[in-house]
């Protein structure tokens, strides 16, 4: 008997085989030599060759850690989630036990964990409470490449507590055991990282497990959604298995293509395997995201398609192919007038290093093929890697985050220094919305906004809402409104039956206090009959059953952080409007809008005119003045999520923030 066919009968026995395998255990004894001799390793090695892995468990392994927690960070949650999984059952242990993750709601490590893996924003509010994070013996940045906002925060703060924590360094803390700092990626800037770290010489990893076969088109492709239709069913009717991965912009993208896929899959003649599509963008619930992980019934096709969530570190079953569009959507500020601005979301050509993550995706579990719907002059010609968003996106959030930890955003030794404009902007939001003061301090009001998860402008209508007594009916509209997915189902396709049916929840203040009906309805239901009913009343009202439940867990943790803080949860204001909506005011006072003689609204702050979206609940009515949580960019600029207002209320929040400047 073969040893892989011997090992594929004892579960423990396949992960080891496997382990050995990898390119990465090549260097593993030389790797284990320099992370126990340097403080700080900088280590590239190809996408597959088995770096987030197995590093960390060869750290575990050879006792590196001293006995404390190592730390993985991930730009993305689905990539936290899968990989611990992974890593656990490598293991051979449950996970939550030594192996374990926690994002943002949603946390399975116990006191035992040894090997966490973490998103790079869960681990900035580690800081919060930690600001050595002393609870870990290594630390490791994976994906440094992609250089998100959390991760440049980490790296700047990472330098200043190795200070602290390493014997010979200035400004050594005797009483703090030493930390190592990881850095890893398959397509690191390792000069940029290396100057960043005092020249550490980066390891490199060489080799992978299987091929990629890398092919290009000849000329570009104006309509890539077309071209990645076309693409997919060239290989389906060639009829070789392998699943298929398709790399596309949007959301918008994806739904196109899926409805494309499924009209032209029912076509097939007989004898052409089924394809199964699954869709994968950051909205969507994470149940849903995590069905790409299973397994593809035997004698059928799995077809995901994807935005940049699926692009780095994971690893999915099956994929034989990817298609890659070359596109991706970039967030990107743009600050305005008087220290206001907006984040922007807008389809642009990816990065070098993004298409070579996307074709790392495949020649995973055997060889792949991925091919680029752009010709090969578009890759040479691509930029090496996107700006890091430290350059280009909302500050706010960070620069409330650096205050509460005694760091001054403009003093921090960053790999790249801010854009300023987003820091002034940042500042401005963060006056007026009263969490620092005229000295650029943090007040108390700030450092309560600063301990709750979520954006400033709903943590500053919370904690209004504990002055107007209404806690319960904020904390329950602010749950709701930071799940990642939309409440009402459908409502986008104007489809008479889905509107009137969300018109029994319809408030005529607009749609903050709708979704405050529909979360009630649901609760209502929940406490009174079984997780089974509640999910088909759900879907009798074409409401997400999923998106209700995550925001329930949401609830019970914001409730428990509020009462940490000294904020009373217990408050309702017993079927008023007025206090909600004055609490709504105050955290988005930037978001007003007033009515113009042709419909439209114009900006308080800034000088947009736009709609109210057509899926808001006042979108056919004319109102003097709103609020709204956020710009949508399609084919014109709306605002989504929109309550009324009158413009007193505006001007009066105005004149009471006057003060500040
Ligand atoms: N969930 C999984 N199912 C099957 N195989 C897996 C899984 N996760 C990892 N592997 C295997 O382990 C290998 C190494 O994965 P790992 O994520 O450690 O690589 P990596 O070097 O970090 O890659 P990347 O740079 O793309 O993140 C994969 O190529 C694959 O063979």
């Amino acid at each position: 008997m073969s040893k892989k066919r011997l090992s594929s009968q004892v579960g423990h026995t396949t992960d080891s085989y496997h382990r050995d395998e990898l390119p990465i255990a090549q260097g593993k004894a030389k790797i284990i030599r320099e992370l126990q001799r340097n403080p700080v390793t900088i280590l590239v090695g190809e996408t597959g060759s088995g770096k987030t892995t197995q590093i960390p468990q060869y750290i575990l392994e050879a006792g590196i850690s001293g006995g404390k927690c190592i730390a993985i960070t991930q730009p993305r949650r689905v990539a936290a989630t899968s990989l611990a999984a992974r890593v656990a059952m490598e293991q051979g242990v449950s996970l939550g036990t030594s192996v374990g993750y926690s994002i943002r709601f949603d946390e399975h490590c116990s006191p035992n964990t040894k090997i966490k893996f973490i998103t790079d924003g869960m681990l900035v509010r580690e800081l919060m409470s930690d600001k050595y994070l002393s609870n870990y013996g290594v630390i490791i940045i994976d994906e440094a490449h992609e250089r998100t906002l959390r991760t440049d925060v980490l790296l700047a703060s990472l330098k200043q507590i190795l200070r602290r924590r390493n014997g010979s360094s200035q400004g050594h803390d005797q009483s703090q055991d030493p930390l190592k700092v990881v850095v890893m990626s398959a397509t690191l800037d390792a000069q940029g990282f290396s100057n960043f770290f005092d020249s550490i010489k980066p390891i490199y990893v060489k080799g992978r497990q299987h091929d990629v076969h890398i092919f290009h088109t000849l000329t570009s492709q104006p309509d890539f959604v077309e071209a990645a239709l076309r693409t997919f069913f060239q290989i389906h009717t060639s009829n070789n298995p392998g699943d298929v991965l398709i790399f596309l912009p949007g959301q918008e993208e994806i739904e196109n293509l899926n409805s494309s896929i499924r009209f032209y899959a029912r076509q097939l003649p007989q004898g052409v395997m089924p394809v199964l599509v699954y869709p994968m963008y950051s909205s969507l619930h994470p149940s849903q995201q995590s069905k790409v992980f299973m397994r593809t019934p035997h004698g059928s096709r799995k077809c995901i398609l994807a935005t940049n969530i699926a692009e780095t570190s994971i690893t999915i079953p099956g994929i034989k192919y990817i298609i890659d569009t070359g596109k991706c959507k970039e967030r990107r500020y743009v600050a305005r007038e008087a220290g206001s601005g907006v984040d922007t979301l807008l389809t642009r050509d990816i990065s070098r290093s993004s298409a070579m993550q996307r074709a790392g995706r495949a020649g995973r579990e055997g060889e792949g093929f991925c091919f680029r719907l752009f010709p090969k002059q578009a890759f040479d010609s691509m930029a090496p890697t996107l700006e890091p968003e430290i350059r280009r996106c909302d500050l706010t959030a960070m620069i409330l985050e650096l205050k509460s930890l005694d760091l001054d955003i403009e003093r921090l030794d960053f790999m790249d220094k801010p854009d300023e404009d987003a820091v002034y902007s940042g500042l401005t939001t963060l006056s007026i919305l009263g969490a620092i003061d005229k000295h650029q301090n943090l007040t108390g009001a700030g450092k309560k906004m600063a301990a709750l998860p979520v954006d400033p402008k709903f943590s500053r209508a919370i904690l209004a809402s504990e002055e107007l007594g209404c806690s319960q009916e904020v904390i329950d509209i602010v749950s709701v409104l930071s799940v990642s997915s939309r409440l009402f189902l459908g409502v986008q396709n104007d489809d008479s039956n889905v509107v009137g049916t969300r018109d029994k929840f319809k408030h005529p203040s607009g749609d903050h206090c709708t979704i405050l009906n529909a979360f009630r309805a649901y609760q209502e239901v929940v406490s009174s009959g079984t997780y089974g009913e509640a999910t088909s009343w759900c879907a009798r009202n074409f409401l997400n059953a999923r998106a209700l439940s995550e925001a329930v867990e949401i609830r019970r943790q914001l409730r428990g952080i509020c009462k940490r803080i000294g904020i009373n949860t217990d408050l309702s204001c017993s079927g008023q409007v007025q206090p909600i909506i004055h609490c709504l005011v105050l955290g988005l006072v930037q978001n007003a809008a007033f009515i113009q003689p042709n419909g439209f609204y114009k900006q308080v702050m800034g000088p947009s005119v736009v709609k109210i979206h057509p899926g808001s609940v006042v979108a056919q009515t004319h109102h003097p003045a709103i609020v709204y949580d956020e710009l949508v960019f399609t084919t014109q600029t709306y605002v989504r999520g929109v309550s009324i207002v009158t413009k007193a209320e505006i001007s009066n929040v105005f004149s009471s923030i006057s003060g500040r400047f």
